[in-house]
């Protein structure tokens, strides 16, 4: 498949996710629908069906399965906020997750447009190694995860791994990104399980922006901040943005008011279901 090489960097197209149902559970997030019929299966069909249900969190083809996604398409236009809203539990982080390559899908495709020559063959994520995949469409999520020791060694931390191994630390970037957030250089010095959460969260974006991702997929990062700590992160992302014409975001939130000025399209996603808002 080819897409637009004007301006979409990354599209999917009918989208299929299902989960496992949790039987019984009060959760209003694992009820309602087809998943409470009873259901009783041959026997040689119940020894397939336990084994399926080993592997149910990732293996969207239980029969008992429930629709996580259902049928999902959209593109990611280059230089754009497009902005994700819905209820809790609708399946936004589910989405983002899949587009991520952190969770599988059922059916469906993604594609990414290549960064070379406008003829060379776009990527799907069906024939892109993870590692590969996960270097080019990166998620930031709520709760940042950093790893004990000082702020520069989280920093340091993705060029040990394999996947980055043709990348290097620059640390004048980040004392340029860190002064326009206010901050000088004895803060790469400050021991991680010391920071503010907001200062967590600040860590956690530097860490994955400086990998330059192309598109960055955004999970609420600023829904735990203030105001000022917020709108700094908000600041630091439309720099990295509008840094490079080739970047895309999508960008998940409870609080449009915050991110919807900004943004040039509203995707609205409710039941699994994805649609374009007015
Ligand atoms: N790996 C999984 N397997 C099965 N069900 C899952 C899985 N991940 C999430 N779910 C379920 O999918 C539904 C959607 O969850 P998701 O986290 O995407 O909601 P959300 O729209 O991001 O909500 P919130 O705004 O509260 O973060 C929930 O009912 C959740 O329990």
């Amino acid at each position: 498949m080819r897409i637009d090489p004007d301006r979409t960097l990354l599209e999917f197209n009918n989208l299929w996710v299902h989960g496992r149902p949790v039987v019984g559970s009060d959760n209003p997030k694992h009820s309602s629908g087809e998943q409470t019929k009873t259901f009783v299966p041959h026997k040689l069909y119940q020894r397939w069906l336990n084994k399926r249900q080993k592997n149910a969190l990732s293996d969207g083809l239980s029969p008992h399965s429930r629709i996580l996604i259902n049928g999902a398409s959209g593109k990611l236009l280059t230089g754009q906020i497009t902005v994700l809203t819905g209820a809790s539990g609708s399946g936004k982080s589910v989405l983002l997750r899949v587009l991520a390559g952190l969770l599988p899908m059922s059916t469906g495709d993604i594609h990414l447009r290549s960064d070379a020559t406008p003829h060379q063959r776009d990527e799907s994520i069906h024939t892109t190694s993870p590692i590969t995949w996960r270097k080019q469409v990166a998620l930031l999520a709520q709760q940042p995860q950093l790893l004990e020791g000082n702020v520069l060694d989280n920093l340091k931390m993705p060029y040990a791994l394999d996947a980055h191994q043709t990348q290097s630390f620059d640390i004048n970037w980040h004392l340029t990104q860190l002064a326009s957030l206010n901050k000088n250089a004895d803060f790469l010095q400050q021991e991680a399980n010391h920071l503010s959460g907001g200062e967590r969260q600040l860590v956690n974006t530097l860490r994955l922006l400086q990998l330059n991702p192309r598109v960055l997929l955004l999970d609420e990062p600023t829904a735990a901040l203030d105001i000022d700590t917020s709108a700094q992160l908000v600041s630091l992302l439309m720099r990295w943005l509008q840094a490079n014409r080739q970047r895309s975001l999508l960008w998940v939130t409870h609080d449009t008011k915050e991110i919807m000025s900004l943004a040039s399209r509203h995707w609205h996603m409710q039941a699994g279901v994805l649609t374009e808002a007015p």
